[in-house]
């Protein structure tokens, strides 16, 4: 081994200790919190190559300080239900980095929220905000309030129980959330109604995700969908490939599902599955979407009604069977860790050329370390999911200034965000020794420009 190989070894070893330590100190600070850690664990391992060659972003403390929120909120939402009985839910805000710019992530309201969840996806957002090459910093916030069932007056009592506290932590300079599972427009607007009032003015750049007629921004609603669409087109065209006639399996049939589903198919792809929590529907020959538009965005109803519209469809009563249909290119739409490693295998042994997440986090580390160690084509997350944030920044530029931008203009320059983001990931893989893989490429092109921030910014 020659000198400098043996340098180069020694500093990767350091780097690899240095990790394990920051790791196991992360774990025994939040010991209950599995969703944090599990996305923790993804980012700090292949950041490896990094310090090894960077040491000065471990002589500043970088991990050590990223891996701590700036501020944790967390409050008591009471609120009153249609019969008169007081009901308390408990809201959260994770501030988690702001060296990019004010805190910007999505509102859950799902009973699964807890702690752990929302530091999970506020300290992805960091670097997904991060890739979008907007000025963002990364927080993400929500509750256990369960939206499901309840009356338009319930959501708004709740609403503006849960803003009634928030509206101290946030501003359009200071922290801007938006829409995530169990939060759209509904909720936006009864959330911004509650925020102006308290201010006492309108501050049109507090929130994203706003309707059209009080400072939302076009496109906002497909971005998500058609961001995850346009990263995987560039992933595909990189390897001479396309979706045109290529069979695609999307779960969920939410907001970033729904127009997954569109833009797929107007690649020409084939869609022939989605789910929601109860289970999927099967269509051979592709999806209705405007049924699936019909139940999910106006009418509420569960996926299996799609079947009495089209009897030739299949229902299946368990919404992860939706792996098991074969297909080309499987876009996870749904939720975390929907994919584990016997999925993985399943997608893989059914012939799937390509995978991109558009939930948060919807593989577990097993079913990644499954795609990427076969070679198939893998979008995460973090990247291929960052068309809705970096559309809910274009939409605070165009309250900034006023403006209101066409579609066409805001899907271009998502098109163009999604083709940075694409680029830059699979060039830091390159650079940093791993080839094609997007999940090393994108965390490392996250974390560096948030690094490099955070040391000119000094030790605050
Ligand atoms: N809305 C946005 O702009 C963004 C959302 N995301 C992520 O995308 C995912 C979906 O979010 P949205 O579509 O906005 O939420 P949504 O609330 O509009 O839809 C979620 C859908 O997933 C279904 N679902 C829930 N659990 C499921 C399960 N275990 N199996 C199958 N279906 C299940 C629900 O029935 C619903 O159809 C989440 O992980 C979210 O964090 C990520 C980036 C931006
Ligand atoms: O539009 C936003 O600010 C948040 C989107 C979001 O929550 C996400 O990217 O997961």
């Amino acid at each position: 081994m020659s000198t400098i190989e043996a340098t180069l070894n020694s500093k990767k070893q350091q780097a690899k200790q240095y990790v394990k330590d920051v790791y196991h100190a992360t774990e025994q600070r939040n010991p209950h919190e599995t969703e944090f850690l599990q996305a923790v664990k993804e980012i700090v391992d292949s950041l490896i190559p990094v310090l090894a060659r960077q040491p000065q972003y471990m002589e500043s403390g970088i991990l050590e300080r990223l891996l701590e929120p700036e501020k944790v909120v967390s409050f008591r939402v009471p609120w009153v239900d249609d019969h008169g009985r007081v009901q308390v839910n408990r809201g959260y805000r994770v501030q988690f980095n702001s060296a990019l710019g004010p805190y910007k992530g999505g509102l859950r309201f799902h009973p699964t929220v807890n702690q752990s969840i929302v530091k999970f996806l506020g300290f992805e957002q960091i670097f997904k905000n991060s890739l979008t090459g907007q000025l963002i910093g990364g927080g993400k916030g929500g509750s256990d309030f369960d939206p499901k069932g309840k009356s338009d007056m319930e959501v708004m009592r709740f609403c503006q129980s849960f803003m009634s506290e928030l509206y101290q932590h946030i501003g359009p300079d200071t922290d801007v959330p938006a829409g995530d599972v169990g939060v759209s427009a509904r909720e936006i607007g009864y959330l911004f109604g509650q925020y102006k009032k308290l201010r006492g003015q309108f501050e049109a750049g507090v929130l994203t995700g706003k309707g059209l007629e009080y400072g939302g921004s076009l496109a906002r609603t497909e971005a998500t969908g058609y961001g995850l669409v346009y990263f995987v087109r560039e992933m595909l065209q990189d390897k001479g490939l396309d979706f045109n006639g290529k069979t695609v399996v999307v779960s969920g049939s939410g907001n970033v599902s729904i127009y997954a589903i569109e833009k797929a198919m107007e690649f020409g792809a084939r869609v022939v599955a989605c789910s929601d929590s109860d289970g999927c529907i099967y269509d051979e020959n592709g999806i209705n979407l405007d049924t699936v538009k019909k139940l999910k965005e106006t009418g509420n109803e569960r996926i299996s009604a799609y079947t009495e519209k089209h009897p030739n469809a299949q229902y299946l009563e368990d919404c992860t069977q939706i792996w098991t249909i074969p297909c080309d290119i499987a876009l996870p739409c749904a939720t975390q860790n929907e994919i584990d490693e016997k999925t993985a295998k399943t997608l893989l042994n059914n012939g799937v050329k390509a995978v991109g997440e558009g939930a948060n986090m919807p593989s577990t580390l097993e079913a990644v370390n499954v795609f990427v160690d076969q070679d198939i084509l893998f979008a995460p997350a973090k990247a291929a999911n960052a068309g809705g944030v970096a559309v809910s920044a274009l939409e605070m530029a165009q309250n900034g200034s006023k403006h209101m931008w066409s579609f066409e203009e805001v899907d271009t320059r998502l098109q163009e965000i999604m083709k940075g983001i694409y680029q830059n990931s699979i060039q830091a893989a390159s650079d940093y020794g791993t080839p094609d893989n997007l999940v090393a490429g994108a965390n490392i092109a996250g974390f560096m420009k948030v690094a490099d921030a955070m040391i000119a910014q000094g030790v605050i």
